[in-house]
């Protein structure tokens, strides 16, 4: 369960700021809803640990994560790490998601080529990023986070400018995480993603 409580964050002494407090289940998601310059995205960067809130906590299963740093709070994120290495292949950027050296085993070959496939990148494994158009890099990098073991997705609005399939593609994706237990932070401005996804709203 993480645990949102009273976390208070401003840019500037003169700006109103923000106060954030939920919680959310594993398995569960919740869908950050708000206008442009709402606080989305700096909502994101609070629970990932790009900004340091001014008051309030963060917890994950009770235990205090707010004074982490990022790569050790429970979280993946696609916004931290959409950029890919352009000296890879698809299958080894996305595989170094799921493992430190660039050994796979055939198990986690197979779940990166069936994630490939369920978002129209079927066979593209062996390609290199720089002959990707930007959707579909962004569709990698989606797949990269999505098959990292980490209990927390983050997405801020993971599914833009996707085409209908692939984002088909993505909610199953997305869905299947969801039964596995991850729990999902997403900022969209979709609707059709939230009623897919969302098993609750923070309108900001
Ligand atoms: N580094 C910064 N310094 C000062 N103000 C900032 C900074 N980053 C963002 N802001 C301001 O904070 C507000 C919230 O921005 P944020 O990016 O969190 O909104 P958002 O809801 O994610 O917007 P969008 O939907 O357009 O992505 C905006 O008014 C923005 O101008």
């Amino acid at each position: 369960m993480l645990e949102v409580r009273q976390l208070e964050f401003r840019y500037t002494g003169d700006q109103p700021g923000w106060r954030f407090d939920f919680t959310l289940a594993r398995g569960a998601c919740i869908a950050i809803n708000g206008p442009s310059g709402s606080g989305k995205s700096t909502l994101l960067n609070l629970l990932g640990g790009f900004l340091s809130a001014d008051a309030g906590t963060i917890s994950w299963d009770g235990q205090r994560i707010d004074s982490l740093p990022p790569w050790h709070r429970p979280f993946t994120s696609v916004f931290q790490e959409h950029n890919l290495f352009e000296h890879l292949d698809v299958q080894t950027n996305i595989g170094l998601g799921m493992h430190p050296g660039l050994r796979l085993t055939k198990d986690q070959k197979a779940r990166i080529s069936d994630s490939l496939a369920s978002v129209g990148l079927a066979g593209y494994e062996r390609r290199l990023p720089g002959d990707l158009s930007g959707g579909q890099r962004q569709r990698v990098a989606l797949v990269r986070t999505l098959l990292r073991s980490q209990p927390v997705l983050l997405l801020d609005e993971p599914l833009t400018g996707l085409d209908e399939q692939a984002r088909k593609g993505l909610h199953q994706l997305l869905l299947a995480q969801k039964a596995s237990g991850s729990a999902i932070v997403l900022a969209s401005h979709d609707s059709e993603d939230r009623e897919v996804l969302a098993d609750s709203q923070l309108n900001l």
